[in-house]
């Protein structure tokens, strides 16, 4: 019995020993962010059970205050007292994982900040890895993107961002993989937001008033952290320039054609004015919805074509589009995105990846993919 008893103890001693420990900091714990940090923790002890994976949460942040803890945050995080209120200073966190030893870093960035990607480079030089949803560091200068390429290969540190294009769908792995592996990607079309899928999905098919279904966009948790930039095009914008560069393309953010959808006289005005002012979306859209031919609907659609083989070659637009009601880009529904992959060898029947392109849930799901490819590859 006794004997039993030390061999039963060896045991889970020897699975402490053999098991994975992956550090992460959270940034940004709003839709997204919170509901990864909920996901990890719900998951954490079948993932240790099936992977032998400790996912072990040691600092969470937003833009005013970190949490940082020598355990594992738990369920109950968001009533964890914070020791210092006012600010705190990315050096708390590298310092902190020094002390503590921490390695197998991951730095989890789903803010949508654009300065926050500037603290990149200091994250890997400090031994993290990267996994964001934030698309801005994808798609500011080339010379940034470059030069944290160059950082990432120079530190031996990868950088994840299968969310960055359609959300939970693995649409920039498969671009990846069908690139480097020398198939020719001759156009990629389709809607590419989540959030104006379902705005012009709902809109086309129901008699509603533009900004009713706006509301309802922006309720669910589809849209930007700031809806504008969703509804000028940018984000779409984003998507596509991120998608040309993974083809190696060595375009920027103006090289993008945008057709933008809020009205001129909207453009300009303070973000309350924009959002007390949503009924000026109704008339313009209702003008479009009308005059379309019959069994046609609205659909904004990205495109990327032209001569890929050279790095300057492509043509970048994005469109709102009226289109047959039974083709595929018309039959889409809820807020799913849809994007038609075309290649050389595939021919004129393009690899279609469709599913819902926005989302708290399904990004948030995403990015854990991302920390658990990104946790396989580390020691
Ligand atoms: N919703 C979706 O379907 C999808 C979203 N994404 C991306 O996910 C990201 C997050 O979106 P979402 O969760 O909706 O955004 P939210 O606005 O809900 O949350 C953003 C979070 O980031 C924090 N934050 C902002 N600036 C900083 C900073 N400098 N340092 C640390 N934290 C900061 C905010 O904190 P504070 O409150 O202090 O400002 C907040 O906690 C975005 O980049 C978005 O593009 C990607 C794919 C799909
Ligand atoms: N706002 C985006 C969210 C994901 O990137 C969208 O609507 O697709």
């Amino acid at each position: 019995m006794t004997q039993t008893i030390v061999k039963a103890s060896q045991r889970i001693d020897l699975e402490k020993i053999q098991k994975k420990k992956i550090n992460l900091v959270v940034f940004g714990h709003g839709n997204v962010g919170a509901l990864l940090i909920d996901q990890i923790i719900a998951s954490r002890g079948e993932i240790i059970r099936r992977k032998n994976i400790e996912l072990n949460i040691f600092a969470i942040a937003n833009s005013q205050k970190l949490l940082l803890t020598r355990d594992n945050f738990s369920e109950d995080w968001r009533t964890v007292k914070c020791e210092n209120e006012n600010s705190y200073s990315i050096e708390d966190i590298t310092n902190f994982a020094k002390r503590f030893n921490l390695d197998n870093l991951i730095a989890i960035d789903n803010t949508a900040n654009s300065e926050f990607v500037k603290i990149y480079p200091y994250l890997i030089e400090n031994g993290f890895n990267v996994v964001s949803s934030n698309k801005i560091a994808n798609t500011t200068e080339l010379s940034f993107y470059k030069d944290l390429r160059k950082k990432l290969k120079d530190h031996g540190k990868e950088y994840l961002y299968e969310t960055n294009v359609g959300a939970g769908l693995p649409l920039v792995d498969t671009i990846k993989l069908l690139h480097l592996s020398g198939e020719n990607i001759t156009r990629i079309k389709g809607v590419f937001s989540g959030s104006l899928s379902y705005l012009f999905n709902e809109f086309s098919a129901k008699d509603e008033l533009f900004s009713t279904v706006l509301k309802k966009a922006i309720d669910k948790g589809f849209t930007e952290p700031d809806p504008r930039e969703d509804l000028c095009g940018n984000d779409v914008g984003r998507k596509l320039l991120i998608l040309a560069r993974e083809l190696d393309l060595h375009n920027e953010i103006d090289d993008v054609k945008i057709e933008n959808l809020i009205p001129l006289s909207l453009r300009l005005v303070p973000k309350t004015e924009f959002f007390n002012s949503l009924n000026d979306f109704d008339v313009p859209f209702h003008i479009k919805r009308k005059n379309q031919k019959k069994d046609h609907v609205l659909r904004y659609v990205g495109e990327l074509r032209g001569d890929l083989s050279k790095n300057d070659g492509a043509i970048l637009d994005v469109r709102l589009l009226s289109v047959p009601k039974n083709s595929m880009l018309g039959q889409l529904k809820g807020s799913d995105s849809i994007f038609e992959i075309y290649t050389e060898s595939y021919g004129k029947n393009p690899i279609v990846i469709q599913g819902a392109g926005a989302g708290a849930a399904v990004t948030a799901r995403g990015v854990f993919g991302d920390i658990l490819r990104l946790s396989d590859k580390l020691n």
